[in-house]
């Protein structure tokens, strides 16, 4: 019977999870690095929990600097078989008010100085991320969040901007123009290292402001983004219980898009031009597929 590992990647606000028996921290290293913390694992009923928040305790980290390959190569090894990241982030339209949630699909990425790929000279991959949301995932995680009371919407595309500062007025409208509905900092190349690490991947926004296009709403601070954080934190909290609670009497079967397999359509490096230090490298990412 295949079980359920669920990686939970808690963003701004978000530096713990509730309900773990068996709570233990792991220290752990990667190829790539330090993951952002110590894994902290557990267990609510068969589902096993790795719980890593994505700034480090006491929001160290800036969203340009995240150790995005070290936390994804971690969670990899450590087990995980999903990952549902919970993220803060701006509202780009006026439906999608502060406390809400929007369980995003879609990314537009504008990130520039971070580095996006496990893969490169000696072993070159390309995934698709034309849906690079796990449908299944995603639904799951909205409903469990719609069970403890969160006002959830489903679908909707995720701008990620460099940062750390905040958009300017001309890029919140330019962004909106471009049909986005929320604005964060982290969840690229989040979304495709974990794609290219083959593990379904689910994003919850919880909406903490309007960024700065709304006229008649003052713009984007750290200070309003805590104050809803703190008000709605615990609702998120209550979420990653409630779908852990929901998945624990379930098996895991694979994920109905392929991304558990997704290598097999992505390598395209020949074996005769392969670089063996990289392909030792990637062997907690893509052993599965290098080796099979
Ligand atoms: C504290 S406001 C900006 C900060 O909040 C979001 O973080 P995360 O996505 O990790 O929840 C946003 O992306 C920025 O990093
Ligand atoms: N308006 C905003 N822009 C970017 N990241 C955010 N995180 C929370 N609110 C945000």
């Amino acid at each position: 019977m295949s079980k359920w590992t669920l990686g939970i990647i808690g963003g701004s606000g978000l530096y713990e999870i509730d309900g773990l028996e068996d709570r233990r921290e792991e220290q752990v290293e990667t190829a790539w690095g330090k993951p952002s913390d110590a894994l902290v694992r557990g267990r609510i009923g068969k589902v096993e929990l790795v719980f890593l928040p994505r700034h480090g305790k006491g929001h160290r980290i800036t969203p340009t600097d995240v150790p995005y390959r070290a936390n994804i190569a971690a969670l990899k090894a450590a087990g995980v078989t999903d990952i549902l990241s919970i993220s803060a982030c701006g509202s780009l339209q006026e439906v999608y008010a502060p406390g809400e949630f929007v369980a995003a699909d879609q990314f537009i990425d504008r990130t520039f100085a971070r580095d996006k790929t496990f893969f490169g000279a000696g072993m070159v991959a390309h995934v698709s991320m034309a849906e690079p949301v796990c449908p299944r995932l995603s639904g799951l995680a909205a409903d469990a969040a719609e069970a403890v009371g969160a006002k959830m919407h489903r679908g909707g595309t995720y701008l990620a901007m460099e940062g750390p500062q905040f958009s300017s007025l001309a890029e919140s409208k330019l962004y909106r123009q471009w049909g986005c509905d929320v604005i964060g900092m982290t969840a690229m190349p989040e979304a495709k290292l974990a794609r290219e690490a083959e593990l379904p991947y689910a994003i919850l926004c919880m909406v903490t402001d309007y960024d700065c296009w709304r006229a008649e709403t003052e713009a984007v601070s750290v200070t309003n983004v805590l104050e809803i954080m703190g008000q709605n934190s615990a609702l998120a909290r209550k979420a990653v219980v409630e779908l852990a609670e929901r998945l624990s009497g379930t098996e895991r079967t694979p994920d109905p898009n392929g991304t558990d397999t997704c290598l097999d359509y992505a390598l395209i490096t020949a074996p005769s031009a392969r670089d063996p230090e990289m392909l030792d490298r990637l062997q907690v990412i893509a052993g599965r597929a290098l080796n099979g």
